[in-house]
């Protein structure tokens, strides 16, 4: 099974990597205006084939992708330290009307996995060039709120001293400062948090909510701040969705695609739960929040439609 990654800088280099370690497919083509980087990145991954799982690892042209199952566009720039995702849209849109076109022509039956920023925005558009070429806008999902919704876990499962795989809990909206945590949802084992807080004598006020709340929502800057990007949690997050694709896995992801209008923030692309499977995104499953997390998940739809009309698109893609 062949996977596309058409940028191959940071990104995307490590979703190849994480690939290869976890042994997530059998070829993949590394496609960038970069050449020399692309093989180069293509290589250097190659040479780990032997400690991790035996995947083919090249580099080529768009003509290479064809008979992807799918394939991840992680071309584009990325933020400088200090600027926010939406402040790249323009450079971004300018990229994806020469990439999406040419990834559509060359592996018309792929999903593609959206992962440059703003991610809800050049996921939606992408949908919109993929409409054009007769392809369902449930075959293109973003990486979405992915990553945060990790962080999210990741800093809970900390908290409560339990391993963040039985931690559940959603990050929502926008992949950006708009994003809503669900605190609502949150369950360990089963158990809603202020049970399980209750039972394990864990204490969890404002002030923690508060903690994490911020930690997650400017961990891209202070890792950006740090070092300049960053790639091994959106990596392993692309791997992740690339699998739940390749084995027709039927996960729950917040990935973000194209929202039915039947949905109550009308027609956007914000990340909700998702089912994912061989086809893309199967299934949407808005949740139940409270009136706060309601209000202002509504809210983040309102920032990334704002962004979409800005670019002179209609949200119906
Ligand atoms: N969705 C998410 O959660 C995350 C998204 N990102 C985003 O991913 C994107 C990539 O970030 P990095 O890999 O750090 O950047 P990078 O600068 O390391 O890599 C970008 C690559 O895109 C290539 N590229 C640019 N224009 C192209 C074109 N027209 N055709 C083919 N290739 C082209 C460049 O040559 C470069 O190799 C950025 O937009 C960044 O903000 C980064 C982290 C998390
Ligand atoms: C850069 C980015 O979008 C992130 O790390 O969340």
């Amino acid at each position: 099974m062949k996977i596309g990654i058409v940028g191959s800088g940071f990104v995307g280099a490590t979703a190849a990597y994480a690939m290869v370690m976890e042994g997530i497919g059998r070829e993949i083509v590394l496609v960038d205006k970069n050449e020399t980087r692309s093989r180069a990145e293509a290589n250097d991954i190659y040479h780990a084939v032997p400690f991790a799982r035996p995947l083919k690892v090249t580099s080529g042209a768009y003509a290479d992708l064809k008979g992807s199952r799918a394939v991840i566009i992680a071309a584009g720039v990325n933020q400088k330290p200090g600027e926010s995702r939406l402040e790249l849209l323009q450079r971004n849109s300018a990229v994806f009307r020469a990439v999406v076109p040419e990834v559509l022509a060359h592996a018309p039956d792929a999903v593609l996995v959206i992962a440059t920023n703003p991610v809800d925005v050049m996921t939606h558009l992408a949908a919109r060039y993929a409409k054009e070429h007769g392809v369902p806008s449930g075959r293109v999902l973003g990486s979405g709120t992915m990553l945060d919704t990790a962080r999210f876990r990741t800093l809970l499962g900390s908290h409560l001293g339990v391993d963040p795989h039985h931690v559940h809990g959603y990050v929502l909206g926008e992949h950006g400062d708009s994003e809503v945590l669900t605190w609502s949802l949150v369950t360990v084992g089963g158990i809603p948090l202020e049970e399980f807080c209750r039972l394990r004598g864990v204490r969890f006020d404002a002030d923690q909510r508060q903690r994490i709340d911020h930690d997650v929502r400017k961990a891209a800057y202070a890792i950006i701040e740090g070092k300049g990007a960053t790639y091994y949690g959106i990596g392993s997050a692309l791997a992740r969705i690339v699998d739940a694709i390749l084995s027709d896995q039927r996960a729950i992801l917040t990935v973000c695609t194209p929202l039915a209008a039947s949905w109550g923030g009308g027609d956007v692309t914000v990340s909700l739960p998702h089912l994912v499977g061989e086809a893309g995104v199967l299934a949407t499953f808005p949740p139940v929040l409270t009136p706060g997390e309601e209000a202002a998940l509504q809210a983040s739809a309102g920032v990334v439609r704002g962004a979409i009309e800005g670019l002179g698109m209609s949200p119906a893609a």
